[in-house]
């Protein structure tokens, strides 16, 4: 495997580019994948995938090679592009539902500085060559990152970047809704959404476009970070939506936003209303979160018997005036680096390498949905689940007058003397 140049390049808030400060790679290598096959004897890789990626159906998730013009389209706008397949076993009285499922990180394409109408224009357009790869390679649901349309501002506190906000069927819908059309693709575009009708509020959304291009409905983030400089609840509030699944063509599908992907319950929730595919919109830096990302969507698909699809932006944005977060650090103009990574999980533990750290990227999986309920008559956790335990505690949690159930050693609390 190649060993990369360091292409990368960081957008200065005066536009000027420093050359591979911090690419964001792994000493010259796009992911820990990729350092990995380069360093080791093929035989040792094949073994060390095996106990990092896990096997489904018994064997490595297999790769799938895609058509000459759509390989082209990544290099020629040097994006990442892999591909693979997640089987299921046959079964004796349902068909294979097989989807085919795309992911999309990218970096911003203007500095932060850059007029706000070029800036999303600068986005779409860069955009345009990826969803067209994942349209022409028969994706049908393509899931973008979170925020998409705008660099990560949450980090500044500063107002100025709610103009980024836009109602459900505002610009970036109505650019996607194109693509879906035309590709009778399932689209889940997160954006800072304005909810006119309610005082323009401003909450963290994913729309859903169905694959006629039609809204099939939105989702709002349920749990806001307050997390080192991930300052969001300066800008939005707590979703409104509860867990929906929502029922498309291909498959019933859920996002989780982001930082809801630290808690099980919400992972839970979409799992309860049926979701066969979770995907996890996010932006996250590599300081705060990496060692969790890849173990977090990983358990949620195991523990709900459902694919995951997790993507993360790309590169470091800087923008114009530095700002703290009390956390004690000194002033700074950046979040640190986003660091692409994204992947899909599978129900039986089994998931793909990654995308990029440092590089724009498609990622296209198929996955037979049947393995969801394969995995629930193998593992039998919705059975085991014990679920009136846990609603009876949560019950009395939530209420003012109640206690931990601790049990206290009695000896504890005896003086040390009576002891021998
Ligand atoms: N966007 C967002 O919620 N980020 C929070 C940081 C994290 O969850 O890793």
């Amino acid at each position: 495997m190649e060993r990369r140049e360091g292409e990368e390049t960081v957008v200065a808030e005066n536009g000027s580019t420093q050359e591979n400060p911090k690419d964001g790679s792994i000493c010259g290598f796009d992911s820990l994948h990729r350092l990995l096959q380069a360093s080791l004897s093929p035989q040792l890789f094949q073994e060390v995938s095996r106990m990092l990626l896990g096997l489904n159906c018994g064997k490595e998730v297999e790769p799938i090679t895609l058509q000459r013009p759509i390989k082209a389209l990544s290099s020629k706008h040097n994006f990442d592009l892999q591909a693979f397949s997640f089987s299921a076993d046959r079964e004796s009285l349902r068909g294979p539902r097989i989807v085919r499922v795309g992911l999309i990180q990218n970096s911003v394409a203007l500095p932060t500085t850059a007029p706000f109408l070029n800036q999303r224009e600068g986005i779409f357009q860069k955009l345009i060559p990826m969803i067209d790869a994942a349209g022409s390679s028969g994706v049908n649901i393509l899931c973008l990152q979170e925020a998409w349309t705008m660099p990560f501002a949450f980090c500044t506190r500063e107002k100025k970047w709610c103009e980024f906000a836009e109602q459900i069927d505002g610009e970036s819908t109505s650019f996607l809704q194109q693509f879906a059309q035309k590709y009778n693709m399932v689209i889940i575009s997160p954006i800072l959404e304005r909810d006119l009708n309610h005082g323009e509020t401003l909450w963290n959304t994913a729309v859903i476009i169905g694959n006629h291009g039609n809204i099939i409905g939105k989702h709002r983030k349920n749990h806001i970070p307050r997390v080192g400089d991930f300052n969001e609840s300066t800008y939005y509030m707590e979703g409104n939506t509860s867990h929906p699944v929502f029922e498309t063509a291909y498959g019933k599908i859920a996002v989780n936003i982001c930082y809801g992907r630290h808690h099980p319950l919400n992972w839970l929730a979409f799992g309860l209303n049926g979701a066969e595919i979770v995907f996890n919109p996010s932006a996250t830096v590599g300081e705060l979160s990496e060692p969790m990302w890849p173990i977090e969507a990983r358990n949620a698909a195991i523990a709900n018997s459902y694919f995951v699809g997790s993507i993360n932006r790309v590169g470091t944005e800087v923008f114009p005036h530095p700002f703290t977060s009390g956390d004690g650090k000194p002033q700074h103009s950046n979040f640190g680096h986003f660091y692409g990574s994204s992947h899909f999980s599978a129900p039986d533990a089994s998931c793909t390498p990654s995308l990029s750290r440092c590089k724009d990227g498609l990622l296209i999986s198929d996955m037979d949905l049947n393995l969801c309920r394969q995995l629930k008559d193998k593992w039998g956790f919705r059975m085991t689940a014990r679920y009136e335990v846990y609603s009876d505690l949560l019950a009395r949690y939530m209420k003012q007058d109640f206690e931990p159930q601790v049990i206290s050693d009695p000896l504890l609390h005896k003086s040390a003397q009576v002891l021998p």
